[in-house]
């Protein structure tokens, strides 16, 4: 049984009437405990969601809910958004001369100190930040920030964790960690978080739902998984999979019999073999990926990418044998 904790219906938030900026009729469920990641590019209308969604925007338009209760904006109420739901923002708003222990425990102020102390402690774990407990803000890393400022954000019975930009501070490494210790945390507390990010890899990994977005429209919301197999659009398929995207005519030309006006394919379903029925190409260039290459093959004048996981296998001026299994028509 699903069980939808947030709600947005018919959202419309534009800055100016103007310029173009904002998000126009936007509309989705969020189950309860999963993670939603907004994927799209700059200026797509991301975080103008994430903070109509946490009630510090006033829409022109639509309405969000909380288990059922409407969020009111700025202009109906001091305080945005819903006592449970809280936001990490790029800049933390942490007590930087403070201690990490005190940071956190300072947002539950009207509870015993044993509580407190239990509460603090928990959630520190699951941050894997207890050893930091007692050194002051200012003297860690920004990884380590972002680590007690998700806490603190978290420790007062939230529900709803908003987080934007979450990774834009830390290292590949530590971007790794990160993502997973969010996914671990979510599991374990039962927390529904909801972060932006420009990432595509961090959506893919990470949520249980995806929302991509362009130009402030909602694209396709679904499981990641199902989004990437089915894209509806042709920028999905670009910003979640670098698609190879081919006009009818180019196309015809590489053999793909097609009356859509546009193909497209993920290099990985272009498989280079030795099967004499598949179509030659020409190696026009071999990237050096890490554990795989790319090469950019052409035959009739049109370009394609492929992916070799065997390294090294092929160089350029090669000739290669290649099979599109699959690809999808846009019409
Ligand atoms: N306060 C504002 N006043 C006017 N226009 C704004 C304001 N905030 C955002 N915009 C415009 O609305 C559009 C969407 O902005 P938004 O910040 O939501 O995008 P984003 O996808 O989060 O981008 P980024 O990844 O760069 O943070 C942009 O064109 C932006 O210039």
């Amino acid at each position: 049984m699903s069980d939808t904790i947030i709600s947005v219906k018919n959202l419309t938030k534009q800055y100016s009437t103007e310029q173009a900026g904002g998000i126009k009729n936007v509309s989705f469920d969020i189950n309860r405990g999963d993670v939603v990641a907004i994927i799209g590019e700059s200026g797509s209308g991301k975080s103008t969601l994430l903070k109509s969604i946490y009630g510090f925007l006033k829409v022109d338009e639509g309405e969000i809910f909380f288990e059922g209760e409407r969020i009111k904006g700025p202009d109906e109420q001091l305080i945005p958004g819903h006592k449970q739901m809280k936001m990490v923002t790029q800049d933390f708003s942490l007590n930087i001369y403070a201690k990490v222990y005190d940071n956190i425990a300072s947002q539950l102020s009207n509870t015993d100190l044993k509580t407190k102390a239990e509460k603090t402690l928990a959630i520190m774990e699951h941050l894997r930040i207890l050893p930091l407990q007692n050194k002051k803000v200012i003297e860690l890393s920004g990884g380590e920030q972002q680590r007690v400022a998700i806490a603190k954000a978290m420790v007062a019975d939230t529900k709803v964790l908003l987080l934007d930009e979450p990774f834009s501070q830390v290292d590949a490494l530590l971007k790794n960690q990160l993502r997973a210790d969010i996914k671990r945390v979510a599991a374990e507390t039962g927390v529904t978080v909801i972060l932006v990010s420009h990432d595509p890899a961090d959506g893919l990994f990470l949520a249980d739902q995806l929302l991509i977005v362009r130009n402030g429209e909602l694209l396709q919301t679904g499981k990641p998984s199902e989004i990437y197999q089915n894209p509806k659009h042709i920028y999905t398929a670009q910003i979640l999979g670098n698609a190879v995207v081919l006009s009818r005519g180019d196309a015809e030309k590489i053999g793909l019999k097609t009356f859509a006006a546009t193909v497209v394919f993920y290099p990985e379903w272009a498989e280079i073999n030795n099967n004499w029925s598949s179509r030659r190409f020409n190696v026009a260039d071999v990237y050096y990926k890490g554990f795989y290459d790319e090469l950019l093959l052409e035959r009739n004048g049109v370009t394609v990418r492929a992916l070799q996981l065997n390294r090294g296998a092929h160089k350029k001026n090669d000739h290669v044998q290649l099979n599109i299994g699959r690809f999808l028509e846009f019409h």
